[in-house]
């Protein structure tokens, strides 16, 4: 939507290309000017779908364009209309070319016209072949569209058609996709009723990024991408906000996620991100050395029960001093050094024994115990994992529905059993299985088991990605739900601060504006609105 946010009902049409692209009129006034309505504006209504095939809703057209106004979708309509047949980064690289046809137009040079020169890096020379025809074909539309709109106020040069192709690769590295943080559940009701209802105990807070559009920053483009970043990014409306979350010091990189981050993917994964969308392999601190989370995360755990070891489903590890050697199928992936002596955790030195034993050259693979080398079957142990996740998505479903009774708690519980005698302690699937099996019971209403499986859960996060990570203050929401719905205010007062502490790292003084519900729920907890279960 224009102004990034959810759409209303009752949404404002385009005057010209009749697509509901503004929420209001004063919305739509600052991205087309001021607009002049024919006598007839009205929209046809047919049973209960609005009929946009009858819709009589004219205007005597935009103005001309003005720096003041911000003239997305003035260049597109009439025509297509970009955003719903174009992908983002596409309609991007139109508007950005528009935008500069636009600033040539109002200082009188609408003569040869090229492209703007936005020097930002690009990687059209390690595009594959069907990338760069694709980027090709993609120009020529755009071109296309562009002179059907300026028509014959302007003369093109012959170079703006390849201007346009790197602009296209531009646009592809260094764009950002702005998101906004939308709370379900709970945390919409959270926001509405600004209170919270312990009566209500299908209620579990939790929130979920949302891509409302995509855009260039010209400073925000200049940040290198880190697995593990140092700064925390987040957008009000259109503006950028960036914010270190540790200390960071003085000659060390400043870099921000570009998407994929450790604890959440693991290293192969990543790795094939940031390839596939920003054409880079990726060198950051944490693909390069070697980390307890990318050990663990997809890993299955060792048949001996006192060893602490990892077993990997898919990736081989080949040890040689210092260093570890990745790869998948024969094709490496890359080199990591071992973490510096004073950097050895307890439990990477347990997970992966092998690793950090002086001098040896060794392969682990995958099936194999990073510590003791025993060996489990693989194959029997992803499926009948796989099929234990599923049977626990089926009981959360469920529950959802309210179709819930003895038998598939008793099998959602024995997969849960199943998943922790196969997956490793640290692993992603357990970590996801508890957080199921514990969303599924707020919502049934046993609050004492969602609590219980609440946070085991949340102790697999922290291992995974670290005790501060944002991640995990989200998850600490949810519980804090839970222990309201117990009634439980002392223990819900000192998670809302553990939460809060890190929102305040990652937010700054902005947490109540980007997370509105957490303001909410911190009158809750401290006693304002609570009501009896
Ligand atoms: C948005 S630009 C970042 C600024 C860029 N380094 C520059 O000098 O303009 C993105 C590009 O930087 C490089 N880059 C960013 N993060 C990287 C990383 N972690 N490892 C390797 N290259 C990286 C890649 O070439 C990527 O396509």
């Amino acid at each position: 939507h224009y102004c990034f946010s959810e759409a209303p009902a009752d949404v404002v049409f385009c005057p010209l290309c009749t697509i509901p692209v503004y929420c209001s009129r004063k919305c739509q006034e600052q991205a087309v000017g001021g607009i002049s309505w024919n006598q007839d504006t009205y929209l046809k209504s047919n049973s209960n779908a609005v009929d946009l095939g009858i819709l009589s809703l004219t205007s005597t057209g935009c103005m001309a364009p003005n720096s003041k106004q911000i003239a997305e979708h003035r260049h597109e309509c009439g025509g297509a209309h970009w955003a719903a047949v174009l992908p983002a980064d596409i309609v991007l690289a139109g508007r950005l070319m528009a935008q500069y046809i636009d600033s040539r137009m109002l200082t009188g040079k609408s003569s040869a016209i090229s492209g703007p020169n936005l020097d930002l890096i690009q990687h059209y020379d390690v595009d594959s072949p069907t990338s760069k025809l694709e980027s090709h074909i993609y120009a020529i539309v755009l071109l296309l569209c562009l002179q059907k709109h300026y028509r014959s106020d302007l003369s093109w040069k012959e170079e703006t058609l390849s201007q346009l192709v790197l602009l296209i690769c531009q646009v592809k590295v260094n764009s950002i996709a702005i998101v906004c943080m939308k709370s379900m559940d709970g945390g919409q009701g959270l926001t509405e009723s600004k209170g919270y209802s312990a009566a209500d105990d299908a209620v579990m807070c939790s929130v979920e990024q949302v891509k409302v559009a995509q855009a260039i920053y010209m400073s925000g483009s200049l940040f290198n991408h880190s697995c593990r970043p140092n700064v925390h990014a987040y957008f009000h409306s259109r503006t950028l906000f960036l914010r270190s979350t540790t200390y960071i010091n003085s000659g060390s990189p400043v870099e921000l996620s570009y998407g994929p981050q450790a604890g959440e993917m693991n290293l192969v994964k990543r790795q094939k991100s940031l390839q596939e969308n920003y054409k880079f392999t990726c060198q950051c601190s944490s693909c390069s050395e070697l980390h307890l989370s990318d050990l663990v995360i997809d890993s299955f755990c060792c048949p001996q029960s006192s060893c602490l070891g990892a077993v990997s489903e898919s990736t081989c590890y080949k040890s040689e001093e210092n260093c570890v050697h990745v790869s998948v199928d024969e094709s490496d992936i890359c080199k990591l050094s071992l973490p510096h002596v004073s950097k050895v955790d307890e439990d990477i030195e347990k997970v992966g024994k092998l690793f950090f034993r002086n001098n040896v050259d060794l392969k682990i693979d995958p099936g194999y115990c990073m510590s003791c080398r025993s060996q489990i079957n693989l194959s029997s142990a992803v499926a009948t994992s796989e099929k234990a996740a599923s049977m626990i998505n089926r009981f959360k479903e469920l529950a959802v529905i309210d179709e819930i009774s003895e038998i598939p708690i008793t099998d959602a519980l024995r997969s849960l059993q199943q998943i922790k005698k196969l997956r490793h302690p640290y692993s992603k699937a357990l970590a996801q299985a508890e957080d199921a099996i514990a969303e599924a019971f707020a919502k049934i209403g046993d609050q004492e088991q969602a609590r219980k499986h609440c946070e085991a859960s949340i102790k697999i996060l922290e291992k995974l990605y670290h005790p501060k990570h944002i991640a995990i203050a989200h998850e600490l929401i949810k519980l804090v739900s839970i222990e309201l719905s117990l009634g439980d205010r002392a223990s819900a007062a000192a998670t809302f601060t553990q939460a809060e502490a890190i929102f305040s790292l990652y937010y700054g003084p902005d947490v109540q504006m980007i997370l509105p519900y957490v303001d909410a729920l911190k009158r809750t907890v401290s006693g304002g609105f609570i009501a009896a279960p």
